[in-house]
């Protein structure tokens, strides 16, 4: 039998107690589907396997993604915290309450061990994936020895004016779903379970994909209404994905093997200054076409580039993995609108993210080169960024998210 949010709510609360914790916690979560594609948007993605899902899974519509600072500084709390998050993490994903007794199958006595707002919710494709910044790896875990070259600090970008209150972190965790109340549900609950151990030092919300990171899907835009994701790297792209998304024991930090490196950066438009730029210019700027997508001089979305055609500084020649050495990125990034500013103007822009497997390599000359370059740095503002390595995915119910660096 496989109860899911949907199904334990039709039960009631009655029912609920009755089918028990132990019950629950006995069944195996290997039961859940394990197809690379969820079949609807309200279907889970496996949570167990080689890889964290979350990275190379079709992008999902929504993103809730936060930013912990460990308060802790006992090793054994951390680990701990750690296994109690991945086996809520198995259980959200599939659709189920962060905890055995759920939102309403408790003692009366005690708070509840999910918060409830997702109950009758499917799974809505929600992904949970971990990510460990370079500040854990400082004398408080005893894990200096481990950090990985590949979390080197970024370095500073010209243009960038980064707030320090929304950068960083020990610990992120990126959720996605198709659903907002399910990924925040997600972060929510993880934060809840971490009460005493970690704090939210900084999230953030995300709607409309603006990227695929699959060839199923259909290019979405980003809020300066372009296509946004035509070149990403796709799951599709196998050699490509196992040469420049997934880390190697060979790299250096062992415990990293099949895990990626993250980057984020809160990207402000100004989007009442783009939006009175002339099309022309707009087009000129991306080096694509604004209807269709299309590259410079060329008719169809994914027509390959003519890097000769375009002007010398718009963002996709500069961005070109020609331009660095082949480098190569999986950008998973979102639209976000923050309200407005008190000045009339709407405070949105692009939560960029992007996995790759060596930032040194990958986004760091990419980044310099868009910063020194680009025209588009007119209309846009780098006001966040995070780094955080990615462990390999949680192989069953056995084991849990960074097992390999406390081992
Ligand atoms: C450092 C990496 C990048 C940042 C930061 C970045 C910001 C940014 N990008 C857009 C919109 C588009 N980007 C596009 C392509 C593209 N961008 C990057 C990298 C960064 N972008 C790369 C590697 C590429 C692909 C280049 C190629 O191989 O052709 C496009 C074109 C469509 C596409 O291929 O995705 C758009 C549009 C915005 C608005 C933005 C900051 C706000
Ligand atoms: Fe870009």
């Amino acid at each position: 039998m496989s109860i899911s949010r949907r199904t334990m709510f039709g039960l009631g609360a009655a029912g609920a107690a009755a089918v028990g914790a132990g019950a629950i916690a006995a069944r195996s979560l290997l039961e859940e589907p394990t197809a690379a594609h969820a079949a609807s948007t309200s279907d889970p993605f496996p949570f167990y396997g080689e890889h964290q899902a979350g990275i190379v899974t079709p992008a999902q519509d929504r993103l809730h993604f936060v930013a912990f600072d460990v308060t802790t500084s006992r090793r054994d709390e951390l680990l701990e915290l750690l296994q109690e998050w991945t086996a809520a993490a198995a259980r959200l994903t599939q659709g189920k309450e962060a905890g055995a007794f759920g939102a309403v199958g408790g003692p009366a006595e005690g708070a509840p061990d999910d918060t409830g707002e997702a109950l009758g919710l499917p799974a809505s494709g929600l992904t949970l994936t971990i990510g460990f910044g370079a500040s854990l790896f400082d004398d408080r875990f005893g894990l200096a020895a481990k950090l990985p070259a590949a979390l080197a600090p970024l370095p500073k970008f010209p243009g960038e004016r980064l707030i320090p209150e929304i950068s960083g972190g020990d610990i992120c965790v990126q959720a996605c779903a198709h659903d907002p109340q399910v990924a925040v549900h997600a972060i929510r609950n993880l934060a809840r379970i971490g009460f005493g151990r970690v704090s939210v030092r900084w999230s953030q919300l995300g709607f409309g994909r603006t990227s695929s990171t699959s060839r199923a899907q259909v290019t979405p835009r980003n809020l300066m209404g372009f296509k946004d994701g035509t070149n990403n790297m796709k799951l599709e792209d196998a050699a490509l994905v196992r040469e420049q998304l997934w880390a190697s024991a060979a790299d250096g930090a062992a415990w990293m093997a099949g895990g990626s490196y993250l980057v984020t950066r809160k990207i402000r438009m100004t989007i009442e200054t783009w939006d009175r730029t002339s099309l022309r210019e707009q087009e000129d700027i991306f080096g694509r076409d604004k209807g269709e997508g299309a590259p410079v001089g060329k008719a169809r979305e994914f027509d390959p580039v003519d890097l000769a055609a375009m002007k010398p500084d718009a963002h996709v020649r500069l961005a070109h993995p020609s331009q660095h050495g082949d480098a190569h990125l999986l950008r998973r990034g979102y639209n976000f609108v923050d309200g407005s500013d008190g000045l009339g103007r709407l405070d949105a822009g692009l939560f960029f993210i992007a996995y790759q497997r060596d930032p040194r390599k990958q986004f760091v000359p990419v980044q310099m080169s868009l910063a020194r370059t680009d025209p588009l740095n007119e209309y846009i503002k780098h006001v966040s960024s995070g780094l955080f390595a990615c462990p390999p995915g949680v192989r069953d119910a056995g084991d849990f998210w960074g097992r390999e660096l406390f081992a």
